[in-house]
């Protein structure tokens, strides 16, 4: 089994391009199933998890390939309505191919996506918005299957602005009869990127972004050439590797903007994050000051940024409380720390974290991607030798993260 190993203690220094965004690219790539023309997608990062979705789109018949940078994808072809066990199983954004294959065929039956390890994940907010537009939905079997003769436009209240469950709902009825509303839709920045993309397409979509989107469906959409956003996540993920080594360095490719609450709690915490033409800086400075840090949906601190966050305070003077409100189950990279000598104890969906002067390399488990990377940031700082196990969760969601920190001057190497 494949681990990466870290020797820690040493600040990076240099200059790291951050990659398109793979929550962005995901629902991009599941939303080419619209159009019979070729989509291209351009700088796509290679990720396990565009892999997987490739899968995916070739298993339902669609022409996908990698073009050097580019994946293209062409769904004239498609044939199958149904995305496998063993494809949905390895990523949930599979799912996301439920609203397009029903806009445009009628039909669709996918795997349940079922639990991962950060908690169980229901599908229930995208099966709901599928059925007030029109559709019959059948579970069984471990499947979902919906149908349709045509889908119609409606009101939908979403109970939690889901970001899947926005995106499915958008792409089913950018080709629905007439307009569909979404209230309390998500906000996040690629729920604005899907929207983009659709109406580059010819959709006409208002209001992504805000808690009420409206779609006006039309009858087909064409074909496009398109590069999603930087990905916030791990640009928050490189900001923290600066931080908490005591580096200094800068991150090109990347929208402030998009990392507002990660930027403020980072600097509250001591690093000094600044703005430059070419990109963001961050230099780290002695140990972070202790600070709480409570997860929301955008444009709120990202769940996906938490664990990362907690690798930080875990050397942080004082004492810090992580709340984690998203998901119901995203504290399995607390056991692992505390392997590191972190001070961690959990009370429900709360963390407190006591912060320690020095953490101390050890063997450790990636349970999740983000838990990864909050072990690699912890063994970066950590005295000895960090092992990190099940690289696989790693490498769904940074592309090259080994190679990029190398850059930077660290310690680090992949061993099988
Ligand atoms: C591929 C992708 O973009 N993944 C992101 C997406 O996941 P994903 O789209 O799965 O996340 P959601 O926003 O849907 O989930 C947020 C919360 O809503 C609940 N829920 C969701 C749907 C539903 O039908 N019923 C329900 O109860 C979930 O269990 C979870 O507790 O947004 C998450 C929240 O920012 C991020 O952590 C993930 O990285
Ligand atoms: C939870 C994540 O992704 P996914 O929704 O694909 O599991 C993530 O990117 O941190």
């Amino acid at each position: 089994m494949s681990s990466i190993v870290v020797e820690g203690g040493k600040p990076l220094e240099g200059t790291v391009r951050i990659s398109s965004a793979k929550n962005a690219v995901l629902p991009v790539m599941a939303a080419s199933l619209l159009t019979e023309a070729e989509c291209i997608i351009e700088d796509a990062p290679e990720l396990e998890d565009v892999k997987v979705m490739r899968e995916v789109l070739k298993s339902m018949g669609a022409k996908v390939f990698r073009d050097k940078d580019c994946i293209k994808i062409s769904a004239g072809t498609v044939n199958s309505f149904e995305a496998p066990y063993d494809l949905v199983r390895k990523m949930r954004a599979s799912f996301l191919v439920m609203g397009p294959m029903l806009a445009r065929k009628g039909r669709a039956r996918i795997s349940m996506p079922g639990g991962c390890a950060i908690g169980s994940r229901p599908i229930d907010l995208h099966l709901k918005g599928f059925a007030s537009l029109g559709a019959d939905i059948e579970l069984g079997h471990g499947f979902v299957e919906a149908r349709c003769d045509k889908l119609v436009g409606s009101v939908i209240y979403l109970d939690f602005p889901s970001v899947g469950a926005t995106e499915n709902i958008m792409m089913a009825a950018a080709l629905a009869q007439g307009q569909t509303t979404i209230e309390n839709a998500a906000k996040e920045p690629e729920i604005i990127d899907l929207a983009n993309f659709l109406n580059s397409m010819g959709a006409k979509i208002r209001g992504a972004g805000t808690d009420v989107i409206k779609i006006e469906g039309v009858k087909e959409l064409s074909g496009i050439s398109y590069t999603v956003i930087p990905d916030r996540i791990e640009t928050g993920t490189f900001l923290v590797a600066g931080a908490i080594t005591g580096g200094n360095i800068l991150l090109e490719n990347v929208v402030p903007e998009h990392l507002k609450p990660v930027i403020a709690k980072l600097i509250e915490c001591g690093a000094k994050i600044t703005e430059e033409p070419e990109g963001l800086r961050v230099i780290g400075d002695g140990r972070p000051i202790a600070s709480d840090v409570k997860t929301l949906p955008y444009p709120g601190f990202p769940t996906d940024m938490q664990a990362q966050m907690m690798a930080y305070l875990s050397i942080a003077s004082g004492t810090s409380m992580v709340i984690e409100t998203v998901f119901e189950n995203r504290f399995m990279h607390v056991e692992e720390l505390k392997r590191m000598g972190a001070k961690i104890k959990i009370e429900g969906r709360s963390a407190v974290i006591e912060g320690v002067e020095k953490l101390s390399g050890a063997p450790v488990k990636a349970t999740d991607l983000r838990a990864g990377a909050a072990l690699i940031l912890a063994g970066l700082a950590a005295e000895g030798t960090t092992q990190v196990m099940n690289t696989y969760h790693i490498y769904r969601g940074y592309v090259n993260i080994v190679e990029n920190l190398q850059g930077l001057g660290a310690k680090i190497k992949k061993v099988d």
